[in-house]
């Protein structure tokens, strides 16, 4: 489906840096595109999905199914595309995604061993045909990512930060090989350098495919 704008998601593990390396591009971006850049996150973005985020990620939700979960994820990222971003697509808007149908292959059909093609299917009447154009995938070593939020972090831990370092392990492996087998699609950074270094080195992936977005 090619539509007028273009779709720029961020991938990773948990504490990768996503929020924060998008932070620094959009600040960068926004200078330049002003209310062309539109700038959202997943599960959330609107009022439905900010609620079923809120059900996903609370710890107290121990008992929720593994199909369960997946089938949330997939609902909130539907209400997400129709609210959000087809309209700043049809306006011709760059949007910048925090996460997006790759984090449901990795973390439900590899953490949560649903399967990944499984999880693939069931997104597909989500997304409708709807892909990013561009995915940066911010890489990094499980247990430093879990570190990283376990260290620094004063937000919200949640029920999937919590879950054992095999979990972690099996997602990362899972967007090793999605990056693998989609290298045009999705460009691998890594992110374990300091966090300005990252942020260049996104700046230039982006740059290759769009020489004068910044
Ligand atoms: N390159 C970096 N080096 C060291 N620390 C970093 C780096 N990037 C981010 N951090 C720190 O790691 C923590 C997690 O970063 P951030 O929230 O940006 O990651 P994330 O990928 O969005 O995580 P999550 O998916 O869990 O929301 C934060 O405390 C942040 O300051
Ligand atoms: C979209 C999506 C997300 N997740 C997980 C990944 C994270 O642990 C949380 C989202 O929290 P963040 O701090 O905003 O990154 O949800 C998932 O398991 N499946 C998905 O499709």
């Amino acid at each position: 489906m090619k539509m007028a704008g273009k779709f720029i998601s961020f991938e990773g593990p948990d504490g990768a840096g996503k929020t924060s390396v998008i932070k620094k591009i959009s600040s960068e971006l926004g200078d330049k595109l002003g209310d062309q850049l539109m700038v959202t996150r997943e599960p959330g973005g609107n009022s439905i999905s900010e609620a079923i985020r809120k059900i996903i990620l609370n710890p107290v939700n121990t008992q929720m199914d593994v199909r369960t979960e997946a089938l949330l994820y997939a609902a909130a990222r539907r209400q997400h595309i129709v609210e959000q971003i087809i309209p700043a697509l049809n306006e011709g808007k760059t949007v910048l995604c925090d996460r997006y149908v790759d984090s449901s292959i990795a973390y439900q059909g590899a953490g949560r061993q649903i399967g990944e093609k499984e999880v693939w299917q069931i997104n597909q009447f989500a997304i409708d045909g709807l892909e990013p154009d561009l995915t940066i995938y911010l890489d990094i070593e499980s247990a430093e990512g879990i570190n990283r939020i376990m260290q620094h972090r004063t937000d919200e831990i949640n029920r999937l930060d919590v879950e054992k370092l095999e979990f972690h392990q099996r997602v990362r492996q899972s967007y090793l090989r999605l990056q693998k087998n989609n290298s045009d699609r999705i460009k691998l950074i890594d992110a374990s350098p300091a966090l300005d270094k990252v942020v260049e080195q996104v700046r230039n992936t982006i740059l290759q495919k769009y020489p004068n977005l910044f």
